[in-house]
């Protein structure tokens, strides 16, 4: 059982690709604006923003679901921490990648990697979330219900920018 693991997720925005990969690499500070329910704050702790090499600190809100006996089970959301590192950004691919050093997933994975790319083709624009990881032990499940979280966070941030 192979204690690294990677997930791949692709969606569809009708959104500015630009506007979007420019917020997740200058200003991931205004997501809690357009995505309450799951980011409530975005902090600098070291460098500048949209520097590889900074530090920032989310606080999130991340609902865990999970089956007991063929029945769903949703907790509400509990709120999560996670320190994050700013590992690369690729302007001309639109790709930023967040190194988590701290928080809540650390307590369950030995790594964890996040790369959001965006592709623009005409009026395309194609959010590819990228999670890389490895568990701290194999019981630790894959990371689906982040992914949903993240695709969650995508559809918040097109929604902010589609005209009311
Ligand atoms: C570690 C979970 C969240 C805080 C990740 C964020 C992107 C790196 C969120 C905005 C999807």
């Amino acid at each position: 059982m192979a204690l690294t693991g990677k997930l791949v997720s692709q969606i569809d925005i009708k959104s500015d690709g630009d506007v979007f990969h420019e917020i997740f690499r200058e200003r991931p500070h205004h997501i809690s604006g357009m995505s309450p329910d799951h980011i409530q704050n975005c902090d600098l702790h070291e460098g500048d923003w949209g520097k590889v090499g900074s530090v920032i600190y989310w606080d999130y809100t991340h609902e865990l679901i999970f089956m007991i006996r063929l029945k769903i089970e949703r907790t509400d959301g509990e709120k999560k921490v996670a320190k994050e590192i700013i590992e690369a950004i690729d302007e001309e691919q639109k790709s930023v990648t967040f190194k988590v050093i701290e928080g809540d997933l650390m307590k369950v994975y030995k790594t964890f990697k996040l790369r959001v790319h965006v592709d623009t083709n005409g009026e395309d624009n194609l959010v590819t979330w990228t999670l890389e990881y490895e568990k701290l032990h194999e019981d630790v499940p894959d990371p689906h219900t982040l992914m949903d979280f993240c695709l969650k966070v995508t559809k918040d941030i097109e929604t902010h920018h589609l005209p009311p």
